[in-house]
């Protein structure tokens, strides 16, 4: 069985519980509780390869920036940074995170940003209040080299759907090679998790 983890990031009210819940249960509810981080927990099987799925949101949490970002960096497989096209600042703060996760990660690791991050422009059907350009966030997907994707969780379940899978299948392939380089003597996963995260875990 493959573990393959997930973090999906951006700013507050974009969207990220919104997107995951749709991915994993084909509902928009419009409201979440939010009051604390989890991570999401499924079973599922693409490609014929049965996979444990753990989706971390860090719902309304302050992010402390750096250090916070940087736990955040080393237990995920691959990344959803997400923006509101109908918010501004939440494109600017998808920027900072693309870019830290550039600095922090990708330049240790060597792994291939097209591969692991993906930059997502959530409530496409608020376009007539767009404040983002498409064309905005194609060109910072593109000076990022990460994959680009504008969708409406409210609207688009296919969209999300394909956005997902395509995640979890290079999650897949990032894991691998990450379990290729963890030394033998590295914490377990699971212990990782907990002190990372906390302890508490949502399953759909
Ligand atoms: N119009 C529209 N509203 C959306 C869409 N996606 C989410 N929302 C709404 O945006 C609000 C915030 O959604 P959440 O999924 O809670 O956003 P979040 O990023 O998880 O927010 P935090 O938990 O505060 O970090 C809710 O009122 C959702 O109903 C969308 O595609 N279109």
């Amino acid at each position: 069985m493959n573990d393959v983890k997930i973090a999906v990031l951006g700013s507050d009210g974009v969207g990220k519980s919104a997107l995951i819940v749709r991915f994993l249960t084909r509902r928009f509810i419009g409201e979440y509780a939010s009051a604390s981080e989890c991570i999401y927990r499924k079973r599922l099987s693409i490609d014929g390869k049965h996979m444990n799925l753990e989706i971390y949101d860090p719902c309304s949490q302050p992010c402390d920036g750096r250090s916070s970002l940087n736990n955040q960096v080393h237990w995920a497989d691959v990344f959803v940074v997400v923006y509101d096209i109908s918010d501004r600042s939440s494109f600017t703060t998808a920027k900072a995170i693309v870019q830290l996760i550039r600095d922090l990660h990708l330049g240790a690791a060597k792994r291939d940003g097209e591969s692991v991050v993906f930059l997502v422009g959530n409530k496409q059907d608020l376009c007539h209040v767009r404040e983002v350009d498409r064309e905005e966030g194609q060109r910072l997907a593109a000076e990022a080299k990460c994959q680009f994707y504008e969708l409406s969780a409210a609207e688009h379940y296919q969209e999300v759907a394909l956005l997902f899978s395509k995640v979890v299948r290079n999650a897949s392939l990032s894991a691998k090679a990450k379990d290729k380089r963890r030394p033998s003597s590295t914490k377990s996963m699971a212990k990782l998790i907990n002190n990372v995260f906390g302890k508490r875990r949502k399953s759909v």
